[in-house]
């Protein structure tokens, strides 16, 4: 591949003229190339972890990351460094607000025709060591392993929580909401699958692309063995300078496929009271907790998110954030929403802490990408995380006033079987 050799030399000459700096903490070399490169199939064939990947929803843009140079587990240091520095850093935060950002050693990012690169030494460690790291990645970087069908004998192995367990935690909710307690909290579940050999993730994460569009693809793999991937119709918010661009997703209704049936439904979702209302109070999160940080909001009507198995209830939101205002404010002040935590925020958090059997981890939390004058993250819902031969699928469903426990648990089935159905074979 023409790219990929070009952007090999390209290094080669760096690290050959490379002298550490003792002033700067870190060199970052940036450049460009013309042409394509397919950076799943890329990352397939890199050995390096951390590795990262994003496909945005809304435009041609893809990255993907591999190695870390530094990394950052508090929000106000990762934007610091990001202030200093003029440089981009990728990651996010899991659902219990935990930070995890790098610096990766090795960035790219597609658009159209055109191949950016953004390739970070640290000045500060040995660079005896950093030049061997670094040509090991050279040796692969040239490579790319094409992405496979699924092969895998997969079987349900078990859920979390029964059918019957699941929906007594509905029972619970509503009653905490009955009492005044909770406004609304959104529930989870978890489904296994185990493999009869480990399931390659970019071949997993690239039939989803296929098949799941007008979603952001998203992967996280900290190293060989453990992968968290998915693919998510939801933004958790778009900033380019002081403007912001959210949204609220949350309402849900069936897409199957008789597509007369399907119009009916997005009438009566547009319609109903109890899927607006769950809408309407991810809004009304959104816009109380940026308020102190906004000069003016806007809210657009509710639309229809259209996806494989599901259909959600959509309001566009845009923001003018105080001047100096960037993403640790955002993250902190949206993070998470009422469409994946609940209302109040601090209670549906414990709640859910409580009365789900698993940790969340990355599933409810966001990933994305930000640097000085923007920002976009997803919120990873839809997700799964791939350890050896195991799967785990996560997907939730908002509990409010007029919830149905066996028609919640009816849309999270169909919200996990966005990914679910890509387990066999084609
Ligand atoms: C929490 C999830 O979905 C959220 C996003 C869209 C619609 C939702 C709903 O209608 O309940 C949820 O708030 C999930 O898919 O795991
Ligand atoms: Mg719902």
């Amino acid at each position: 591949m023409d790219t990929l050799q070009q952007i090999k030399r390209d290094l080669i000459s760096i690290i050959k003229c490379h002298r550490p700096s003792r002033k700067e903490k870190i060199s970052i070399f940036r450049f460009q190339v013309t042409g394509y490169l397919e950076l799943l199939s890329w990352l397939k064939a890199q050995d390096l972890y951390p590795q990262f990947y994003l496909n945005f929803r809304d435009n041609d843009k893809k990255l993907a990351s591999i190695g870390t140079v530094l990394s950052f587990s508090a929000l106000n240091e990762a934007q610091q460094f990001i202030l200093s520095n003029k440089v981009s850093l990728v990651g996010g935060m899991k659902f219990n607000n935990n930070v995890m950002f790098f610096l990766p050693r090795l960035l790219l990012e597609q658009t159209k025709d055109s191949l950016c690169i953004q390739f970070v030494i640290n000045n500060e460690i040995n660079w005896l060591d950093e030049k061997k790291e670094i040509l090991e990645l050279l040796d692969s970087l040239t490579l790319t392993k094409p992405i496979q069908d699924i092969k895998q004998t997969i079987q349900l192995q078990t859920k979390k929580a029964s059918q019957q367990e699941w929906e007594s935690w509905v029972e619970d909710v509503l009653r905490e909401i009955k009492k005044g307690i909770l406004t609304k909290v959104v529930l989870s579940n978890e489904t296994n699958f185990v493999t009869d050999s480990p399931l390659d993730d970019k071949d997993f994460l690239a039939k989803s692309e296929k098949y799941n569009k007008d979603c952001y693809h998203f992967l996280l793999a900290e190293n060989k063995h453990c992968t968290f991937l998915g693919s998510s119709p939801e933004r958790l918010y778009q900033r380019n300078g002081q403007s912001l661009v959210t949204e609220a997703v949350a309402g849900t209704a069936v897409i199957t496929d008789n597509e007369k049936q399907n119009k009916q439904q997005a009438t009566w979702l547009l319609n109903d009271e109890k899927n607006g209302y769950e809408n309407w109070l991810v809004v009304k999160d959104i816009k109380q907790n940026l308020f102190p940080h906004i000069e003016e909001i806007n809210i657009q009507d509710k639309e229809i998110k259209r996806l494989r198995q599901v259909q959600h209830l959509k309001r566009r939101i845009t923001a003018r954030l105080k001047c100096g205002y960037l993403d640790q404010i955002c993250l902190e002040s949206i993070h998470p929403t009422a469409a994946v935590a609940g209302v109040p925020k601090k209670e549906s958090k414990s709640f859910i802490q409580q009365v789900e059997t698993f940790s969340r981890e990355w599933y409810a939390g966001t990933l994305g990408i930000m640097a000085e004058d923007y920002a976009e993250f997803t919120v990873t819902i839809r997700s799964a995380f791939i350890e050896d031969n195991n799967i785990r699928i996560l997907a939730g469903a908002g509990i409010v006033e007029g919830s149905v426990p066996l028609l919640e648990w009816e849309e999270i089935e169909r919200k996990a079987l966005g990914l679910i159905s890509l387990l066999h074979k084609e």
